[in-house]
């Protein structure tokens, strides 16, 4: 048998979703396939004068409810399919939230590590050259991912200014504030996620000092741990793509982010302040209350999900928990609040930046952090009641309530019972 591939995987959510509610059969056809994927090879001069090929996709999975929205990946594994699935988690993602949006995403397969400066921006550039007619502030609007930030997103708009001659900061949120950013864009996802949990806590039964795993210490990981530690929480283990620490009393975050500010990975602590090193996959199973996965896909899957003993599980990554994984946890009474619900604050502050460019006018740090926690408790609580009522994971709660919204939107432009009455 073929083994199922990560799209196929996000595919069942969609199933499980429609079996919830009564919708017509065009709506499912529409959502099983991306709407367009284009694919290229990038070259570009490296510093030594040679030249070098990548491959970099962006798909465009479905724009029913408003322009394409997603980031743009580097990463050394990244595929088409990796891609198309991410599309469709921003397409439901953005439903879920209720944005004006529907989803896309980009990558280029390379290791950026392995890139000095100048061929980073060189490679930067080249992605927006090969897909300046695909994107555009109405059209498809990128933002940073994995192993992207805003830097890279200021070449990127730069680059884009160039080519339609005129200044278009709308087309790519998560730019440098001095170029159009928005305040409040950098801990965005794990803010929102912080909202989401906070809002949820007396229906989740939460103790008052949680102790805390988060898988991933990058952009989501990092804001995640500086936002729990300053409300009392304790986080307990962390892990990065190199190693993984514990400590039963508590981690120092600071020691942690100085860490990472510095270039150094976070097992370069072990040794002091009781920090002790642990095996990547013993993070999973670390005794917490709260964990969060914060790196990559399928990082909790049917080898290590039994071992896991939090409670409540936040996911900040995209698709860190496989169908199989999340039949275990739901199994052992684990409550997942998913990725297109969880991980949400992140584009719904780039919406804001694309309101504030095409606007003109820039909102004040209170304002960007109570919109968003606005929508988060609004939507969070939508979910809930949905989880509640139907009696179903808060997974599939967030994919009926998106499936909702898109239905409605692709019903919009006639069913076919309209057209054959
Ligand atoms: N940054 C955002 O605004 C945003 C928004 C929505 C979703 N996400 C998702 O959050 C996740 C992390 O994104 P980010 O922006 O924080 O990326 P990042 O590049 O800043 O950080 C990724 C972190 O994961 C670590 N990592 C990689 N492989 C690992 C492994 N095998 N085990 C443990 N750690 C590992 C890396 O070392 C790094 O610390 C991704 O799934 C991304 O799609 C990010």
């Amino acid at each position: 048998m073929a083994e199922h591939t990560l799209l196929d995987d996000a595919l069942i959510r969609l199933d499980e979703a429609a079996a919830h509610l009564s919708i017509d059969p065009d709506v499912i056809e529409k959502l099983k396939f991306a709407r367009e994927t284009t694919k290229v090879r990038l070259m570009i001069r490296m510093d030594d004068g040679s030249r070098k090929s990548f491959l970099a996709w962006r798909c465009r999975y479905d724009d029913t409810r408003g322009p394409t929205k997603g980031g743009i990946r580097f990463h050394p594994a990244s595929t088409a399919e990796e891609v198309e699935t991410l599309a469709f988690w921003m397409t439901f993602k953005c439903a879920v939230m209720n944005l004006p949006y529907g989803g896309g995403k980009g990558a280029v397969q390379v290791d950026p590590r392995t890139l000095s400066k100048a061929e980073l921006e060189r490679l930067s550039r080249a992605y927006i050259q090969a897909f300046a007619r695909i994107i555009g502030p109405d059209r498809d609007i990128p933002a940073p991912d994995v192993y992207t930030n805003s830097m890279i997103m200021g070449w990127m708009a730069d680059e884009y200014a160039q080519i339609v001659g005129q200044h278009e900061p709308a087309v790519i949120t998560g730019k440098p504030i001095s170029l159009g950013g928005s305040l409040g864009r950098g801990d965005a996802t794990a803010r929102g996620g912080y909202y989401l949990v906070r809002h949820l806590s007396s229906d989740l039964e939460l103790v008052q000092t949680m102790r805390v795993a988060i898988q991933g210490f990058g952009n989501a990981g990092q804001n995640i741990g500086r936002l729990l530690a300053a409300d009392g929480h304790k986080i307990v283990a962390v892990s990065d793509s190199e190693g993984a620490v514990y400590s039963g009393a508590g981690l120092h975050v600071d020691l942690l982010l100085d860490a990472k500010a510095n270039g150094k990975p976070v097992s370069s602590t072990v040794g002091t302040s009781g920090h002790e090193k642990i095996g990547p996959d013993e993070l999973v199973a670390v005794d917490c209350d709260l964990l969060v996965p914060a790196a990559l896909e399928n990082m909790i899957h049917d080898g290590n999900a039994a071992s896991v003993k939090a409670k409540l599980v936040l996911e900040l990554a995209n698709g860190p928990v496989t169908p199989e994984a999340d039949e275990i946890l739901a199994r052992q009474g684990t409550v997942v609040l998913p990725d297109i619900l969880a991980n949400a604050g992140g584009v719904t502050v780039s919406y804001f930046e694309w309101v504030q460019n095409r606007q003109g006018f820039y909102w004040p740090l209170e304002d960007i952090h109570d919109r968003l926690k606005t929508i988060m408790e609004r939507e969070g609580r939508e979910v809930w009641n949905v989880s509640r009522e139907k009696q179903v994971t808060m997974r599939t709660a967030a994919y009926v309530h998106a499936l909702g919204r898109l239905a409605e939107a692709i019903e919009a432009h006639g069913t076919q019972s309209f057209f054959t009455s």
